[in-house]
C-alpha cells in the first residue's frame, strides 16, 4: 500500500483548532485511521483534524475533502479546517471564491481582503434520524440526557456532524474534560457527538467551550459554533446573527432565513486562519522505519 511518507503537509490553525492539510490531489492515496493516529501524536504533527484533499468529484469544486479526527475517525464537516483550506486555495489560485465538496455536501467559501474566511456551512438538520439519535424524541431543541439532567435539556442537531449543545449559566465553570468523553459516547448518540457548553454573555453574544468527537477538548470548533448559534436562535435565546467566543477567539455566525421556512436557511461562519509551517511527512512521523 502507498505510504504518506515524503508527501507535503501544511500545518495551520483556525482559532487554535489544530489543522493538518494534506493535499493528495496530484497522487491520491487513502489515509488509514492508524496513519492519522500516528501523525497526530505529540512527537509527530499533533492536530485536531486532518483535511485531506482529493481530486474533485464535481467540476465546480477545487477538491473533494476527507476529514479525519486525531483518533483516526472520519467526520463529514469541519468548519475551522474548511477556512484553512479555503485560504490556501485562494492563495494558490488568486481567487477569493473557493468551493470544496465533503461528505456533507458543497462548501462555498469567500476569502476576504483582511484574511478572514466565510464558509457557507449549509443548512442545519434537526430530525432524530439525520443527527443521528438512537431513538425518536419529542423535540430535538430540548432533550434531557439521562445521567446529565443537572445541565438541563440539550439542543441536538446536525451541521453535517452531530452536536449536542447545553446552555448553562457559566460555561467557564463547566468541567468539560471531566464530562466530555461520557457525553460523546452516550448511548443516545450512535455515531457519538460533539459536546458544547454555552452561556449567553450579551444579547447576541455567546461564550462556548467544546469537547470534540474524536479529538477531545479543543480551543475552537467551527461546526460547534454554528450548531450553538442555530440552537440559541431556534430556542429564542438570541437573534440569527451572533458572535461566539471560544478559548481560541471569536467566530461570527449568521443563520440565514430559509426560502421555504425559517429553519431551512444556510449557516455562514466567519473567522481567521493562521498558516504555521510546512514540510514533508517523514517515515518517523508515521511510525515507519526510514
Ligand atoms: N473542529 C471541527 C469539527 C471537526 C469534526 C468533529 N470533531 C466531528 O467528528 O464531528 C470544526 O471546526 O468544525
Amino acid at each position: 500500500m502507498d505510504s504518506l511518507a515524503h508527501r507535503p503537509f501544511v500545518k495551520m490553525n483556525g482559532l487554535g483548532n489544530e489543522i493538518l492539510v494534506l493535499d493528495l490531489r496530484a497522487d491520491p492515496v487513502a489515509v488509514a485511521p492508524a496513519a492519522a493516529r500516528a501523525l497526530a501524536r505529540r512527537e509527530a504533527l499533533p492536530f485536531d483534524q486532518a483535511m485531506v484533499l482529493y481530486p474533485p468529484r464535481r467540476p465546480d469544486t477545487s477538491a473533494f475533502v476527507r476529514i479525519l479526527n486525531s483518533d483516526g475517525s472520519a467526520s463529514a464537516a469541519c468548519g475551522n479546517g474548511t477556512r484553512c483550506i479555503a485560504a490556501l486555495e485562494a492563495e494558490a489560485t488568486g481567487s477569493g471564491h473557493v468551493r470544496f465538496e465533503s461528505e456533507a455536501g458543497l462548501l462555498d467559501c469567500r476569502v476576504h481582503a483582511d484574511g478572514t474566511v466565510t464558509v457557507d456551512m449549509g443548512a442545519p438538520r434537526f430530525s432524530w434520524r439525520d443527527i443521528p439519535l438512537a431513538r425518536d424524541v419529542d423535540d430535538t431543541s430540548a432533550v434531557t440526557i439521562a445521567g446529565f439532567e443537572q445541565f438541563g435539556p440539550a439542543s441536538l442537531l446536525s451541521m453535517g456532524n452531530p452536536h449536542a449543545v447545553f446552555f448553562v449559566p457559566d460555561a467557564d465553570a463547566v468541567d468539560v474534560e471531566g464530562l466530555g468523553a461520557a457525553l460523546e459516547h452516550h448511548p443516545l448518540f450512535p455515531e457519538r457527538a460533539n459536546i458544547s457548553f454555552a452561556s449567553l454573555t450579551g444579547p447576541d453574544a455567546i461564550l462556548l467551550h467544546v469537547w470534540e468527537r474524536g479529538a477531545g477538548r479543543t480551543r475552537a470548533c467551527g461546526t460547534a459554533g454554528c450548531a450553538t448559534a442555530v440552537a440559541a436562535a431556534r430556542t429564542g435565546r438570541t437573534g440569527r446573527t451572533v458572535s461566539v467566543r471560544l478559548p481560541g477567539g471569536l467566530l461570527g455566525i449568521e443563520w440565514r432565513p430559509g426560502d421555504d421556512g425559517r429553519e431551512s436557511g444556510h449557516v455562514l461562519m466567519t473567522g481567521p486562519v493562521e498558516r504555521e509551517f510546512s514540510g514533508l511527512i517523514t517515515p518517523a512521523m508515521l511510525g515507519e522505519a526510514a
